[in-house]
């Protein structure tokens, strides 16, 4: 990581509800511009990771940094740090996706209107939708709808990006298409990617590296790069996860 502070620094985090433990022991690293994959089957604690993340959760053990801040005690800096996409990723109905992608910069920016339509116009044509910013979110498709909230995402130009299954209810083909926007983001930009996804296909085109969690265990059951898993993990669910295309049942 030649030395450079990581993006993200998650540290022996936990995460009880009630008496029920989620997870705990998990800890791992996000290096900057890595686009780090997180997994696991339902239920296993990725969402409730993911908020812990973004500073909407409080570990109930452990401590993460998103570049450098610690998401309890330095909320804010940590918000400033960060773009999220939600899993509904919903965009707001009845405005066009170019006044979808202004709200943040309304919201968190005094320029004026014509600096934060311009801004906005930039976003949507780093996601190839440059010829619909004028559309309302009943007009376009579901692939299109994640570009927009990507856009969005990316309005205050973030380096660190959260997105919650971004190809979640997509066809394959679309999905294949929001991966490689993935890419070519981090190849633009430079940003770093923290993604959940249970697309196996996604998981290798764009995950440098992955965590799994796993309900059973309470905790992670592996961290590393897809590829190497698929061919040397030991433990039986990682193997059968990473083999399941092979996999007769
Ligand atoms: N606020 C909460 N209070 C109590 N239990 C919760 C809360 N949030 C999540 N849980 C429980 O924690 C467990 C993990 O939930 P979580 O949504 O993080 O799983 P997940 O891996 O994202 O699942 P899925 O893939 O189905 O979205 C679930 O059993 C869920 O019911």
């Amino acid at each position: 990581m030649n030395g450079e502070p990581s993006a993200i620094r998650v540290e022996a985090v936990a995460q009880s509800f009630d008496a029920r433990v989620i997870f705990q022991d998990v800890s791992f690293e996000v290096a900057r511009g890595e686009v780090f994959v997180v997994l696991g089957g339902s239920g296993c604690g990725k969402s409730t990771l993911f908020k812990q993340m973004i500073g909407l959760l409080r570990p109930t053990e452990g401590r993460i940094t998103v570049a450098g801040h610690d998401t309890v005690a330095e909320v804010e800096a940590v918000r400033r740090e960060i773009g999220v996409m939600f899993q509904s990723g919903a965009l707001f109905g009845s405005m066009t996706l170019l006044e979808n992608v202004m709200l943040p910069l309304t919201v968190f920016t005094d320029l004026p209107s014509a600096a934060r339509a311009e801004i906005a116009r930039v976003k949507l044509a780093l996601v190839g939708l440059a010829e619909a910013a004028n559309r309302l979110p009943a007009e376009i498709s579901g692939g299109m709808a994640k570009r927009a909230a990507i856009a969005r995402a990316l309005a205050l130009d973030p380096p660190i990006l959260f997105l919650d299954e971004p190809s979640a209810g997509l066809d394959p083909i679309t999905g294949a298409g929001l991966d490689r926007l993935i890419l070519d983001l981090r190849a633009a930009l430079g940003c770093t990617f923290v993604v959940i996804t249970h697309e196996l296909a996604s998981i290798f085109a764009i995950a440098d590296r992955c965590l799994m969690l796993d309900r059973e265990a309470r905790g992670m059951i592996a961290l590393g790069v897809p590829r190497e898993l698929k061919a040397a993990a030991t433990h039986p669910r990682v193997r059968a996860f990473f083999n399941r295309e092979e996999d007769p049942a």
